[in-house]
């Protein structure tokens, strides 16, 4: 595991720990049966950041934000949220905490309103009289004033998504947590949730969003934690993640599979992208890569050096495992 940067929890005293993490956990790791699907997961959430969850299907990513909020207890290890015990210590960190994970159990023949309004029932944080307003600036948040009053059972699943950030939006938090926040939405709802983790994270509050597309964490994080097969196989600020990549050069020609397979016999790692035959320049220049393509007879239409995103760096940490790329990037 390649640990970029961390920073430490300061130990309290008897105190509540003064919290420069928002979030860690030690050691995590939950099985379901014989299915590992959270192993030795050290994860720290800088307080102030936010930090997304990038990893494929079944990576632990859902496993691993239940625990934190100490909706799964974990097999083994420990998790600390806003500096307390996690799930024993549950009801003294929750109330900071916002969270939007599946199926947040909203009544289907209630309206989206109405919905909110039994959450904010449920709030310690919020009297009877601030309900009404708690519940209209929630849904102004998300966007959801116009259908507010329509039932959920006919809501689209971008409409479900924006009703469970209203919900994890009731109060102030200190931190949010979102699972995949942008499943089912369109363009437009993307922005509109990028919008808002953006004015999270203006405001101070520690964000934690799980997403499977690149792209999407590439635009919203501060930090990242890449997951693969249950585990943490790097994680740290964003911008360190993107600059630890190795240099490349992106070719163009029609021929890509003889230039993989002549890349190869020269022992320069290459594959196909996008964009073209993205060949390693580690080990070697790019008037060498080059070269050895037009001798071997490949016709190479266009050259250039490639940005070191974060796709690359992923590909390269979890051995090729596909994953999405959203369009447009
Ligand atoms: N309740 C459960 N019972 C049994 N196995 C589970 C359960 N929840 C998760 N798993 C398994 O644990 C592994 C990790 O799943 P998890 O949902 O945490 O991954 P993920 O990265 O969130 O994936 P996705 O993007 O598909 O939600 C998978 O192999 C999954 O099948």
């Amino acid at each position: 595991m390649s640990t970029l940067s961390t920073e430490t929890a300061t130990a309290g005293g008897g105190a509540p720990p003064a919290v420069s993490l928002a979030a860690r956990t030690r050691g995590l790791r939950k099985l379901y049966r014989s299915t590992v699907a959270v192993d030795h997961v050290d994860l720290d959430v800088p307080a102030g950041a936010v930090l997304g969850m990038l990893g494929p299907n079944g990576s632990g990513k859902t496993t691993t934000i239940r625990m934190l909020l100490g909706l799964v207890r974990p097999t083994a290890g420990e998790v600390e949220l806003l500096g307390h015990a996690m799930p024993d210590e549950a009801g003294k960190a929750l109330p900071d905490v916002g969270a939007l994970v599946e199926g947040p159990g909203f009544h289907p023949f209630l309206s989206g309103r109405e919905n909110l309004h039994r959450l904010a029932a449920a709030e310690p944080r919020l009297s009877t009289s601030d309900i009404p307003g708690a519940v209209d600036g929630a849904l102004e948040r998300v966007n959801l004033t116009d259908a507010a009053n329509r039932r959920y059972r006919g809501y689209s699943l971008g409409m479900k998504q924006r009703l469970g950030l209203a919900a994890a939006l009731l109060v102030p938090r200190r931190m949010v947590v979102l699972d995949e926040p942008t499943n089912g939405l369109d363009p437009a709802g993307t922005r509109e949730i990028r919008k808002i983790i953006a004015e999270l994270h203006a405001s101070g509050v520690t964000v934690v969003v799980s997403s499977h597309l690149l792209a999407e964490v590439e635009a919203t994080c501060t930090h990242v934690a890449v997951l693969h097969a249950g585990t943490v196989v790097a994680q740290g600020e964003l911008e360190e993640l993107l600059n630890s990549g190795s240099p490349a050069l992106l070719v163009s020609t029609p021929d890509t599979e003889k230039a993989i397979e002549t890349l190869r016999e020269s022992r320069i790692p290459s594959r196909l992208t996008p964009e073209g035959i993205r060949a390693d320049l580690s080990t070697s220049s790019a008037p060498e890569v080059l070269e050895i393509l037009v001798k071997a007879g490949v016709p190479v239409y266009e050259a250039r050096r490639a940005r070191t995103g974060l796709e690359d760096v992923f590909a390269r940490l979890t051995q090729d495992e596909p994953v999405d790329e959203e369009a447009g990037r």
